[in-house]
């Protein structure tokens, strides 16, 4: 469903996305591991658009993304949880919410209201705080708003960027609950995680980025894929 194909992206001069290739299908969810500044927010990063690539490919149902505008490729059912949750300040629990609706066109107000009123039953914390202002939440009820946001959006895709940092092992495990809900919807996930151990107990596959290239990828259940990998990155 979503293929890269020998993609590049740079800042300026620095070429961070240097030749990465892989393909990925519905309802799988994808770690993305490497050491810091390997790149990895920025390949998440250049297939929401917010980086154009400068060469390569980026199909999603085999229709190009590549050179589109960000609006335009979240419409396309991409969704991207980024590392600072993008709370956005001035709007409350339930207009932050509301944003996530724009990803789907065409629902009646009946159905999108059901889409809010289901968030507030699967999250009372949300619920009880819908008319507080986002940005006053605590850090795991951010991110809990901003997990919330991209499954009101129903993406194809969803892009998640370090989700567990800063958080308590309790939220952390409410966060990944939330990745597998939106894979069992039939989204496909990139979960770019800094806790590799957490992280494959809910990925199917993975890939070890070092240098904007895929170094290693196996499958999550696999004994030796797996103590490769923490070979690989010596955790
Ligand atoms: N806006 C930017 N302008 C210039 N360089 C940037 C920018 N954003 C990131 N970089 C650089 O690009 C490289 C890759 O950063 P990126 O955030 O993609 O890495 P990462 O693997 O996600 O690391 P981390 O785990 O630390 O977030 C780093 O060297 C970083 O300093």
């Amino acid at each position: 469903m979503l293929q890269i194909e020998n993609l590049h992206s740079h800042y300026g001069t620095s070429h961070i996305i240097q030749g990465l290739s892989f393909s990925a299908g519905a309802g799988e969810i994808i770690g993305i591991f490497g050491r810091n500044g390997v790149g990895k927010t920025t390949l998440l990063k250049t297939i929401a658009g917010w980086v154009k690539p400068s060469e390569g490919q980026i199909l999603l149902k085999g229709r190009s993304l590549g050179g589109l505008s960000p609006d335009r490729i979240c419409l396309s059912g991409v969704g991207l949880v980024p590392e600072d949750r993008r709370i956005f300040p001035g709007l409350t629990v339930e207009e932050n919410l509301k944003l996530g609706l724009l990803q789907v066109r065409g629902r009646s107000h009946k159905t999108e209201r059901a889409a809010i009123d289901g968030i507030y039953e699967r999250f009372p914390r949300l619920g009880e705080r819908r008319r507080q202002l986002g940005t006053t939440l605590s850090g795991g009820e951010q991110q809990m708003l901003a997990m919330a946001r991209i499954l009101v959006g129903e993406p194809v895709v969803a892009l998640v960027d370090e989700p567990s940092e800063g958080l308590a092992p309790m939220i952390v495990a409410e966060v990944f609950a939330i990745v597998r809900e939106l894979r069992d919807r039939g989204a496909l996930v990139l979960l770019v995680e800094q806790n590799v151990h957490e992280a494959l107990s809910v990925t199917d596959r993975f890939f070890v980025i070092e240098r904007g290239q895929i170094i290693l990828s196996g499958h999550s259940e696999d004994d030796a894929d797996r103590q490769k990998l923490l070979a690989t990155l010596a955790v």
